[in-house]
């Protein structure tokens, strides 16, 4: 029997020897080729590789692999492999010798193959290799091609499903809606507090959808006045009115044909508005302002919003008739305090992609980790992007302690809503309170300043104004103030 032998260690010229760590890979050959010559071979492969020893550390992977999984090129080597195989699969073969049960590969939530391969030497296992295969009719591939051939359009999804983080059963099954919607063209209704992805919701349908070559277009209800609204849903006829060029002017309904047309905030549509837009969706076809020949149009439309639609048909502010017609495939977006057991991964999403778009290096340290995983976050994934940014951009050190975090978060951050005394369990009531709260925190630690205190709870001017009115924390302000903030 062959000495005992670390798997780390350089030994003979046979497979085995992948699992050499990188530092010594000068001085090992296989023949006549240096390692470090084959190691950089591996970094040409479009296809990622992660090579683990016995031990479960990660001993090398290669370019394509660092680029996959977004990590620096070196910054895991030798770490524990835990740190890349959420799901334990590998460590668990590592453990037990019995390949994992890797789930059929679905090309629309996952955008790689992979595959583990055992080293062995004499029957015993010395570590083990994970090949990653690009799926190539992934999403992002697709994406990719699209932003190709499309790179004049601006009308183009930019997220998949698998760009939405999460795992806590929530948010799984609402990715798993969006996945069975994307399959038909029946409409889908979006609904969910601010700032919990409903639009990337709706970019991550398109994209799955057999409608993802054609263009996705975005109209945001609430950021055009009334007036405009319908020219640009529906374009208008040449001269239609004073001011109008002269050729006319295509709407976004025209714009997506093929495609699909994203109504966020709908509950926000006058109700003149939602007649017109029913017409359209019973017969797909528009007329243009001023115009008089019906366009057919084909389109899928997706809706959003954060209000709840039924109350408004009861108060009469939204029709009855148009729920219906959008409301085909409902998916219930579930708000940040909801999924606890994701903010871990949504808060290392969050330092990840930031930390990229600013280029910097500074990390978080556990304490202030827990006391982030513990906030309630009312302004949703926004407000925790935003904060992850803020704290990035102004805290000049390597790492982020639990001090250097606002004090709301130190102080206020139970996820658990405190109940009153005479405890509600009726969801709406719970959220409008810690909504409230939350924000009457925020505007006292921005010192009043109502603009501060909206990127705190990570809404926008309009959608803050609009919640200060909605919980009657207005006072003191002026109407000219109300008036020039609706928009
Ligand atoms: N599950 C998620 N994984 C990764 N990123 C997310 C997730 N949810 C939201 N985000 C990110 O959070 C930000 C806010 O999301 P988005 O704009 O889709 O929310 P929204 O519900 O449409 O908000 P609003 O109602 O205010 O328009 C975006 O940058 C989005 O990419």
């Amino acid at each position: 029997m062959e000495p005992q032998r670390s798997p780390a260690e350089p030994h003979d010229n046979r497979a085995s020897r992948h699992v050499v760590p990188y530092e010594s890979a000068t001085v090992v050959r296989v023949g006549d080729e240096p390692i470090d010559l084959i190691f950089r071979a591996y970094d040409a492969l479009d296809q990622g590789i992660l090579v683990v020893s016995e031990e479960g550390l990660i001993s090398h992977y290669n370019a394509a692999y660092a680029q996959l999984r977004n990590i620096g090129t070196t910054e895991l080597l030798g770490k524990p492999l835990e740190l890349l195989d959420r799901r334990n699969s590998i460590t668990a073969y590592l453990r037990t010798g019995k390949m994992p049960q890797l789930k059929s590969v679905d090309h629309e939530q996952r955008r790689n193959r992979e595959t583990v391969v055992p080293i062995r030497e004499d029957g015993r296992l010395l570590g083990s290799m994970v090949l990653v295969t690009p799926f190539s009719a992934s999403p992002t591939e697709a994406s990719q091609r699209r932003r190709t051939v499309n790179a004049k359009s601006p009308w183009t999804a930019l997220y998949a499903v698998h760009d939405i983080v999460g795992e806590s059963p929530a948010i799984q099954y609402a990715r798993q809606l969006a996945l069975s919607s994307a399959r038909v063209d029946s409409s889908v209704l979006l609904l969910g507090e601010s700032g919990t992805g409903k639009e990337l919701f709706a970019h991550a349908i398109h994209m799955a959808s057999p409608r993802s070559q054609g263009p996705f277009v975005p109209v945001d209800c609430s950021a055009i006045t009334r007036d405009l609204l319908e020219a640009e849903l529906f374009g208008y006829a040449p001269g239609a009115f004073t001011g109008a060029t002269k050729d006319g002017k295509p709407g976004k309904f025209e714009l997506a044909e093929g495609g699909t047309v994203f109504l966020d905030e709908i509950g926000e549509m006058p109700m003149e508005m939602q007649a017109k837009l029913l017409r359209v969706l019973q017969e797909r076809r528009i007329v243009r302002v001023g115009g008089t020949t019906p366009i057919e149009i084909n389109f899928r439309l997706i809706a959003a919003t954060n209000r709840h639609l039924e109350d408004m048909v009861q108060e009469k502010r939204f029709r009855h008739d148009l729920l219906y017609r959008l409301d085909v495939v409902r998916i219930e977006i579930p708000a940040l305090r909801e999924r606890g057991d994701d903010l871990p991964i949504l808060l290392e999403h969050a330092w990840k992609t930031k930390s990229r778009e600013l280029g910097v290096l500074t990390r978080f340290s556990p304490a202030a980790i827990r006391a982030l995983s513990r906030y309630a976050w009312p302004g949703n994934m926004r407000e925790l992007l935003n904060l992850v940014e803020r704290l990035l951009v102004i805290v000049p050190k390597s790492v982020i302690e639990l001090e250097d975090l606002p004090l709301y978060v130190r102080q206020g951050g139970h996820a658990e809503i405190e109940m009153p005394d005479a405890p509600t369990f009726y969801l709406k009531t719970v959220v409008a309170e810690a909504e409230q709260q939350a924000i009457e925190k925020a505007l006292r630690h921005a010192q009043g300043n109502r603009n501060t205190a909206a990127e705190l709870v990570g809404l926008s001017r309009a959608s803050f104004y609009r919640k200060l009115k909605e919980y009657g924390l207005t006072q003191g302000m002026r109407e000219q103030d109300l008036f020039e903030n609706a928009f």
